[in-house]
């Protein structure tokens, strides 16, 4: 059997090597004539996999059985097209939504120190309420920070106690936080979901995170809004077009990184992992390998805290030990000045710097930090004293 496998999926040889000869290619460079004699297909959300590139890849005779996508979101694939090929499909449902909060957490607490306020002082709305969002929900809502969320397919389902609508989170809430997946069709799209109308709504003093997939933002009317009277503040991480983003929308981001919040290394093995177990299980073998097996040791297992230190210090100084949002935001300006945007945003990711998950350290408090102990537990944070 031959497994294709995208350059940029960490763990392949020790997962996919026992399975069968593997080939290993640039995500961007996986078309229909890679698939030739390719059995088994292992992708990431730059490969686009949709029914032309399949429908030619199988007319022309490939042996394609089984696709799997180490990513939370599978807008890049054509879940239809595959089924009706025959061919099994995985992803990796939730393998990176911790460092995904990690990522939100680490940045609302640089803004916060930026901008001078704390951090339990916001309310905080979050659009999209599943495994990002609602792990995020629980963390901030552990600390203390007052949350809303908007959920409508989740309200839909399970009743609308604890939802609230999307215009009503534009009205009261300082910070909103957007993980949805790209929908284009159906009840509750998403693509613009923050159109030209929703930006021009936020009040000043907003910050907006998008963290879910660019098209869920209109970026046209965000940078107008940003250029304009300036007043809110944008994180983003994704964006409209990647590779090739608007590179005055990027200026105008107060963090602006190239879709990494995901990138742990915790998270990337965790969705190769899944994808290998389906792979196992679509073969009718057993999954020898553990998770465990594939994750090293963390290089910074703990650290102490003593003294003087406030809530939020304390946090963002453990966040920043594990993850700082700045050094993501400062590599992609010098590499896309210095390649050019597409190929420098494609650079930063493909040699992402080793991240570990704020959950691999332990954070000794010495007796002036036993205080902040709870709210670093709530955050996330494994602590011992
Ligand atoms: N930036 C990154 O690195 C990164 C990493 C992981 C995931 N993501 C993106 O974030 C998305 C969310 O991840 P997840 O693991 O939470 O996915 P998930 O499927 O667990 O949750 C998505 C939630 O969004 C809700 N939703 C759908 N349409 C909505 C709408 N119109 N309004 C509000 N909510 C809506 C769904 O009901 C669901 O609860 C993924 O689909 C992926 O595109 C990005
Ligand atoms: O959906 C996801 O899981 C993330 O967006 C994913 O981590 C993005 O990284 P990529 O697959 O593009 O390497």
């Amino acid at each position: 059997m031959k497994i294709l496998v995208d350059a940029n999926v960490p763990g392949a040889e020790a997962c996919f090597g026992p399975l069968g000869e593997l080939v290993r290619l640039p995500g961007r460079e996986i078309d229909a004539a890679a698939l030739r004699d390719i059995d088994a297909l292992v992708i990431r959300s730059i490969t686009r996999l949709d029914a032309a590139t399949l429908d030619t890849a199988m007319a022309e005779g490939s042996p394609l059985r089984f696709v799997g996508t180490c990513t939370i979101g599978i807008d890049h694939v054509d879940p239809a097209a595959l089924a009706r090929h025959g061919i099994a499909f995985a992803s990796a449902p939730g393998c990176n939504a911790e460092a995904v909060v990690d990522y939100v957490l680490t940045s609302l607490l640089t803004l916060a120190e930026r901008q001078d306020w704390q951090l339990v002082s916001r309310r905080v709305g979050i659009v999209g309420a599943g495994n990002v969002g609602g792990r995020l929900r629980a963390r901030l809502s552990a600390m203390g920070v007052e949350c809303l969320a908007c959920d409508p397919p989740r309200a839909q389902a399970e009743g609308s106690a604890g939802y609230e609508s999307l215009d009503t989170l534009i009205e009261t809430c300082d910070i909103l936080c957007l993980h949805t997946p790209l929908v284009k069709k159906g009840a509750y799209p998403t693509h613009h979901l923050l159109d030209a109308r929703r930006i021009a709504e936020l009040a000043p003093g907003t910050v907006l995170l998008n963290a879910g997939r660019g098209d869920c933002v209109d970026g046209a009317a965000l940078r107008q809004r940003l250029a304009g009277p300036g007043d809110i503040t944008a994180v983003l991480d994704v964006w409209e077009r990647e590779p090739a983003i608007d590179p005055a929308l990027r200026d105008l981001a107060e963090i602006a990184t190239p879709h990494i919040a995901g990138y742990s290394l915790d998270g990337k093995l965790r969705g190769t992992h899944q994808v290998y177990a389906a792979l196992c299980r679509s073969l009718g073998l057993p999954a020898r390998l553990g998770l465990d097996d594939l994750l090293p040791p963390p290089p910074v297992p703990r650290m102490v805290l003593e003294n003087g230190l406030d809530p939020d210090e304390a946090l963002r100084l453990c966040l920043r030990t594990v993850y700082d949002v700045r050094r993501d935001h400062d590599s992609l300006l010098r590499e896309s000045r210095r390649l050019g945007m597409a190929q420098g945003f494609d650079t930063c990711r493909a040699h992402y710097p080793l991240r570990r998950e704020l959950s691999t350290l332990t954070v000794e408090l010495g007796a002036g930090a036993r205080e902040v102990g709870p709210w670093l537990q709530a955050a996330g944070a494994r602590t011992s004293s």
